[in-house]
Order: structure tokens, then sequence, then C-alpha cells
């Protein structure tokens, strides 16, 4: 047993009216079938009562600390209580949540950093709601490092990995407009996600040397010069660099043919330049079991690759597969000492 193992996770609450409490009560009910190491949730223990009843599903909910968490985890769900503030209602988003949500992801964060828990996995927010209650953040993403940076006084690029059991995907520009997607496309955005790519699949995930294959921006990745010049001044200069720092990067490589069954094979993982050039293909591969990992954070962040599914919220019927490979995942990668604060 590691040092790791004896400490939970802590898994964030999300948006309350979303599917987070679902999936969270459904995990814990299937632990031992899942093989699921303790976790603490960090949320409102009211919302999981009417959400179990909901689901009529019997949960044991146990407010207790990080350090009762492994304890209590075989016999009960343990939770860190932070109130919603307001009845929550299932699918039904609520402004006045927010606060609450946001003081569970800063919860958790602080537990990591404090010592208290080996990792954090986050339940899906509506970014919608946070916005509007006057969250300065497009994500998670980039909220943990913000977070991270008022903590350790050091700026952290936040590197977002989807990674599925076919797939891992990363995209260089995250959650901007895909107008502003060519001016924000640099070289040096591209070799410093890289860097942190390689470094993390190697001290995170175990792999040696690991291929990254670097996705075009425009089609058939420019078409030498003739539908777009990023692949020819942008992307094929930061991909010659990282070459000659040792790291196994190639192309530019057209985004509609790197994506099949033969081509994943020659790499580990596929670095693109926007949003969904890799969240469409790995959410295609594998929605139900792939995981969004936040890379270049001095703390360990998983999360499903889902978002709050409002739609079905409270009816039973949402998976917790993707929240299952997220706890699982966050578990193996604080293993590795370099995921240690
Ligand atoms: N990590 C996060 O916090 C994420 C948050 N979001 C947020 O979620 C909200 C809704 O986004 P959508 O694009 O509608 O995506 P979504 O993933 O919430 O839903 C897409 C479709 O998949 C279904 N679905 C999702 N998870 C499921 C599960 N576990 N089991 C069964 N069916 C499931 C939904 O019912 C819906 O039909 C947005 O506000 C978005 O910002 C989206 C992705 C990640
Ligand atoms: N589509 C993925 C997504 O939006 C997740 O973002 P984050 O909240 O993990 O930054």
């Amino acid at each position: 047993m590691t040092a790791a193992d004896m400490l939970p996770l802590a898994l964030s609450q999300g948006d309350p009216a979303g599917i987070g409490p679902d999936i969270a009560l459904t995990a814990w009910l299937n632990r031992e079938q899942y093989q699921l190491p303790p976790f603490i949730f960090i949320g409102d223990p009211a919302v999981l009562e009417v959400r179990a009843r909901e689901l009529e599903i019997e949960v044991p909910i146990r407010e207790t600390d990080a350090a009762g968490a492994i304890s209590a985890f075989s016999n009960a769900f343990p939770v860190l209580p932070i109130s919603t503030g307001v009845d929550v209602v299932a699918g039904e988003p609520h402004v006045a949540t927010a606060k609450g949500t946001i003081a569970s992801i800063e919860t958790a964060v602080s537990l990591c950093f404090d010592g208290k828990v080996r990792g954090m996995v986050t339940n899906p927010i509506a970014k919608s709601v946070l916005y509007e209650a006057g969250f300065g953040f497009p994500g998670h993403t980039e909220f943990l490092a913000d977070l991270a940076k008022r903590r350790t006084g050091k700026a952290c690029r936040p590197v977002m990995m989807l990674a599925g059991p076919k797939l891992k995907a990363v995209p260089v520009t995250i959650h901007i407009p895909i107008r502003d997607v060519p001016n924000a496309l640099t070289e040096t955005a591209i070799l410093e996600t890289c860097r942190i790519v390689a470094a993390d699949l190697k001290a995170r995930f175990g792999l040696e040397h690991p291929r990254l294959a670097v996705a075009g921006l425009n089609p058939h990745a420019g078409e030498d010069g003739a539908i777009g010049h990023e692949d020819e001044e942008i992307i094929h200069p930061a991909i010659m660099q990282l070459r000659k720092e040792g790291i196994d990067a190639f192309g530019p490589l057209p985004a509609d043919t790197m994506f099949h069954d033969e081509a994943r094979h020659r790499y580990d993982v596929a670095i693109c330049m926007y949003h969904d050039q890799a969240l469409i293909p790995v959410k295609a591969l594998g929605f139900d079991d792939s995981v969004n990992v936040t890379l270049g954070l001095p703390f360990v962040r998983t999360s499903p690759d889902h978002g709050t599914a409002f739609g079905i919220a409270g009816q039973g019927i949402a998976r917790a597969n993707s929240l299952v490979a997220a706890i699982r995942l966050a578990a193996d990668i604080s293993q590795t000492a370099e995921a240690q604060i």
C-alpha cells in the first residue's frame, strides 16, 4: 500500500440539478463491483438524500471530513457538507446554487494542497449557470489553474486531455469561440502544450516515449498553403522544435484521416488545435468510458467526459461509467511520484 492509498479522493458536487448526484450515488452503490477507491463527496447532503429517494435507492449518507472518509466509505457515502442554499430540483438549474458549486471545487483544491486527499474528481458544472453568477473562468480547467496559482504563486498552463480506451486527445486551444482559434494558435501555445503532454504521459501514464500526432488546423492540413497558412507557418515549425527537444511529435496531419482505427495505432495521443477537433472523436469512440484529465497542474484532477445532462437528472437512467473511469484514473495517477504536491 502506498501513501496515496491511505487518502481518499475528493469528489466535487458539480451542478446539483444535473446528474452529478445521481452518478455519484450510483458509483458508491457499486463500489465493490468497480473496486472503487474511497472518495469524499463535497456538497449538500440534503440534495443527495432527495436524489436518492427520487432514484429509489437506499444510500446511507455520513457527514464527515476527509480523514473520516476512508473508514466511512465501506458502509456509508461520505460527505463533507457544503450547503447549496436553495431547494434543488433535478433538471432545473438555478443560479443561486453557483456559490456552493464553486465552493465545492475550491474546497477540493484546498484538500489537495493540504495533503488531505490524493487528488480530485469533478462532477459536471453548467458553465452558463456559473457565468450568470459572475464566474470568470471558461470551465474547471482554467479555474483550477488559477486556484493553483493563487496557492503556489506560480502560473501553470492547464492542459485538457480526454482519455479513453481507444484514443487520447488534447486540444491546444480550449474554451474559446471558433473564430478566435487562429489567433490563439501560436507556436508557443503548441510547444508548451506538447511539452506538458509528453512529460505527463511519461510521468503519470507510464509511456516512456510518447508519440504525439499533431493535427493540422485547416482542411487537408492546409494543402501546402492553398487552404490556409497556419499549418505551414505555425504548426510545422513547432513540430520541428519539439523534435529537436527529443519529443516524438509528427504532423501536421489532416484531421479527417488521423482518427480511423489503423491511424490511431501510430500514436499515443492526438494533439488537436481546438476543442471539438479533439473531443468529437473521443466521445464518438467512447462516450461512456472516456475521462477528462487536466495535465500541467500540481495536483491530480479528472472528470467524467460528459456534462450535466439536465434532461435525465433524477430519472435513474444516467450511466455512472465515465465517473467510475474518472475515479479509477485519478487513483492510478495519484500513485506516481510526480503527482504529489
Ligand atoms: N466537465 C464539465 O463540467 C462539463 C460540463 N459540461 C456542461 O454540461 C452542460 C450540458 O452539456 P451538453 O452539451 O448537453 O452535454 P451532456 O454531456 O450533458 O449531454 C449530452 C447528451 O448525453 C446524455 N448524457 C450525458 N451524460 C450521460 C450519462 N452519464 N448517462 C447517460 N446519458 C448521458 C445527455 O442526456 C444528452 O443527451 C453544459 O452546460 C456544459 O457546459 C459539458 C461537458 C463537461
Ligand atoms: N467539453 C469538456 C468540457 O467542457 C470540460 O471542461 P472543464 O470544466 O473540465 O474545463
